[in-house]
């Protein structure tokens, strides 16, 4: 895991359009299993594609299971009935939950010799309750780690008895591998769960797929199971895996949060999935929810306002965590209940989202199986940690509708169950458009910047003025103009203002003194300074709010808001430039020399584009658009026709 990765979101608007879902890890796996013990072929179609989905293909493939891969995500399983012809090997799971604990238990009770082993935090990840009742039916496993945990060596053994004892409390996936591997046993077996059975949906797929596969499971109500002698498993010839449910909580969220509507397709009312239910919840929450057969609708509530909500989340553990980041946006305290098994899931969640929550400003109070969230006044701008936890990735990329945006360390987690995640998820996001005007000296991007955001009613920044007020502030307090790590400090520590035409520093209202050639000058050469650039960065892009930002500069559209939707470079012949100087200082009743005026915009050229830091350029995909011949109004058309085109 590469912590220098990230992916910068921007600041999010709205959240409108249609995710076809990728198949769901926990049908995937199951049936990937169940295939592998059917005696003869499955075609399964749709799988997911994922890091988890590929080390169960890998295992199985390292068993000797014939495994053919038929098209894009269909493969053809030719199942051994439980007899794996490879009886010696060692299998890598890296932290796929769904993959180790199925696989744990079918190979205990197959008779061959396995080492199991995961990535460090799979091996942190409880499986004693598994292997106890594996024991109790007479099978060999051995921890070559720590007590209770991962790695794991297999035996063959002699293996007797009818009756066994789960705990269902940590995980229900030691239920769910358990009851997948009793039909190699082929004698009648009762499975008893002592103390509460978490995530039960999960054990709701389970049996629907075992059925599937034609193995029928008894079932006293959710705490005693039973699989008959002469169980075994009928390969359903194809297989069609429905979309992730949990997968589509986020699509979900990104409605609910964004206005919306969002569709995913894969999932709906006849999901065999638990993680649908997160829809119902969302509802809760204020959201307008749509159910098809096979597709969600959300939509934000009427209100525009999230509703904060009290929840037992037991029943639907991972997409729960989408919840705690929707809190972000709800009117008031979430408290989300019943979730201890979020400590020993991928990272401890509860312990992760809680820090990351109150990083973006949420005050947050967690416990052993709960958190509380109340949001920020504002959601604050964060680098958030990932943790190699794919939901903690794919849940924070919410936080960007907050205002500020989001920065995601390590995004490449989501390859456990999404990667293609932040590419469906920028297809049905709409970030806060932003149009870079950039240019020399005196071109007149700032009035057009300017005339141009209010026509279109979206906020206007004035980098330039940014330089200029840094400039006149270091000034004021006697700080050099080449200081630069004083001047970098100061850029992070004054207080900067644009209200309608006024600008403010540091509270007091600034006057013409920011429009002097002088002030102009030493923005100039603080510009030069990288630290300070990279000082105002941040103050920068807090101007890109709803319903969008018009910025003027010099490396708006290169290094700002690299991703403007139109990019402009607004240029004009040096006379031109110069002239429109001289009329500009006339007309404010100020002295002008314009021979003066042109030897100076001449020099600040060279100085801008031979700069090393931001060079004055036109930037890619920056169109360029030469005013000498035309005037401010003509210039401002011009430019609000290239962003009808492009919008
Ligand atoms: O059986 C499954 O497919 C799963 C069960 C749940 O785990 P627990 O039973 O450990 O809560 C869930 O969190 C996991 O992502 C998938
Ligand atoms: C808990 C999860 O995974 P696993 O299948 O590894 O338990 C998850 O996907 O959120």
């Amino acid at each position: 895991m590469s912590q220098q990765e990230f992916l910068e979101l921007p600041p999010l608007m709205s959240a409108r359009g249609t995710v076809r879902l990728p198949g769901s890890k926990s049908i995937s796996n199951r049936v990937l299993l169940l295939a592998a013990l059917a005696q003869g072929a499955t075609t399964v179609r749709d799988l997911l594609h994922s890091d988890d989905t590929e080390r169960m293909l890998d295992a199985l493939r390292t068993l000797g299971v014939e495994v053919e891969q038929l098209g894009d995500n269909a493969y053809r399983i030719t199942g051994c009935g439980g007899n794996f012809p490879n009886k010696n090997a060692k299998l890598f799971l890296g932290n796929a939950g769904t993959a180790f604990r199925p696989l744990t238990a079918a190979l205990a009770l197959s008779g061959g010799s396995y080492e199991l082993s995961g990535v460090p935090r799979m091996h942190e990840r409880p499986i004693g309750d598994l292997v106890d009742a594996l024991r109790q039916l007479g099978a060999d496993i051995r921890y070559l780690g720590n007590e209770g945990f991962p790695p794991l060596q297999i035996s063959p053994a002699k293996l007797a008895g009818d009756t066994v004892q789960v705990r269902g409390d940590v995980s229900s996936q030691f239920l769910t591998g358990l009851l997948m591997a009793l039909p190699l046993l082929n004698r009648t077996v009762k499975v008893e769960v002592l103390g509460e059975l978490i995530s039960q949906p999960y054990i709701a797929i389970t049996l629907t797929m075992m059925a599937r596969f034609l193995v029928v499971v008894e079932r006293e109500d959710w705490h005693s199971f039973t699989v008959r002698a002469g169980s075994c498993y009928v390969p359903p010839n194809e297989i069609y895996v429905e979309g992730d449910a949990s997968s589509a909580s986020y699509f979900l969220a990104a409605g609910a949060i964004g206005k919306g509507p969002v569709r995913v397709e894969g999932v709906g009312s006849n999901s065999v999935q638990g993680d649908v239910h997160f829809a119902h919840e969302l509802k809760k929450m204020g959201a307008e929810v749509e159910w098809g057969d096979n597709s969600l609708v959300a939509k934000g509530p009427a209100s525009g306002k999230l509703k904060a909500v009290d929840l037992d989340c037991n029943h639907i553990p991972d997409a729960a965590m989408t919840l705690a980041v929707a809190a972000l946006f709800a009117d008031g305290t979430t408290t989300l209940r019943n979730i201890a098994s979020w400590r020993v899931k991928e990272t401890d969640r509860i312990a992760a989202m809680a820090t990351e929550l109150r990083k973006v400003g949420a005050t947050v109070e967690e416990g052993a199986d709960f958190i509380r969230i109340t949001p920020p006044a504002q959601i604050k701008h964060a680098a958030i940690d990932t943790y190699d936890d794919h939901r903690m990735a794919m849940c924070f990329s919410l936080a960007a509708f907050g205002g500020a945006g989001v920065r995601i360390n390590d995004p490449k987690c989501v390859a456990k169950t999404f990667p293609e995640y932040f590419i469906e998820f920028a297809k049905v996001t709409q970030a806060v458009p932003v149009i870079a005007i950039d240019g020399p000296s005196a071109s007149g991007k700032g009035t057009v910047a300017q005339r141009v955001a209010t026509a279109l009613g979206m906020h206007y920044l004035d980098s330039g003025a940014l330089y200029r007020l840094l400039g006149l502030a270091a000034q004021k307090r006697g700080i050099a103009l080449e200081a630069e790590d004083k001047l970098a400090e100061l850029a992070g520590r004054v207080d900067i203002r644009f209200k309608g035409e006024d600008i403010w520093l540091d509270g007091v209202k600034v006057g013409d003194e920011l429009r002097t050639e002088e002030a102009g000058s030493a923005a100039s050469k603080i510009a030069a300074l990288p630290k300070v650039r990279a000082a105002l960065l941040d103050k920068q892009r807090a101007f890109r709010q709803a319903p969008g930002l018009v910025a003027d500069g010099r490396d708006m559209a290169s290094v700002v808001f690299p991703d403007s939707v139109l990019k402009i470079f607004l240029t004009a012949s040096a006379e031109a430039r110069a002239e429109r100087r001289y009329k500009q200082l006339k007309e404010k009743g100020m002295s002008a020399n314009i021979a003066a005026l042109l030897q100076d915009i001449r020099a600040r050229d060279e100085r801008d584009t031979q700069r090393s830091v931001a060079p004055l350029q036109q930037a890619q995909g920056a169109s360029l658009l030469d005013t000498t011949f035309l005037n401010i109004e003509q210039a401002v058309q011009e430019v609000l026709s290239r962003y009808q085109a492009v919008k």
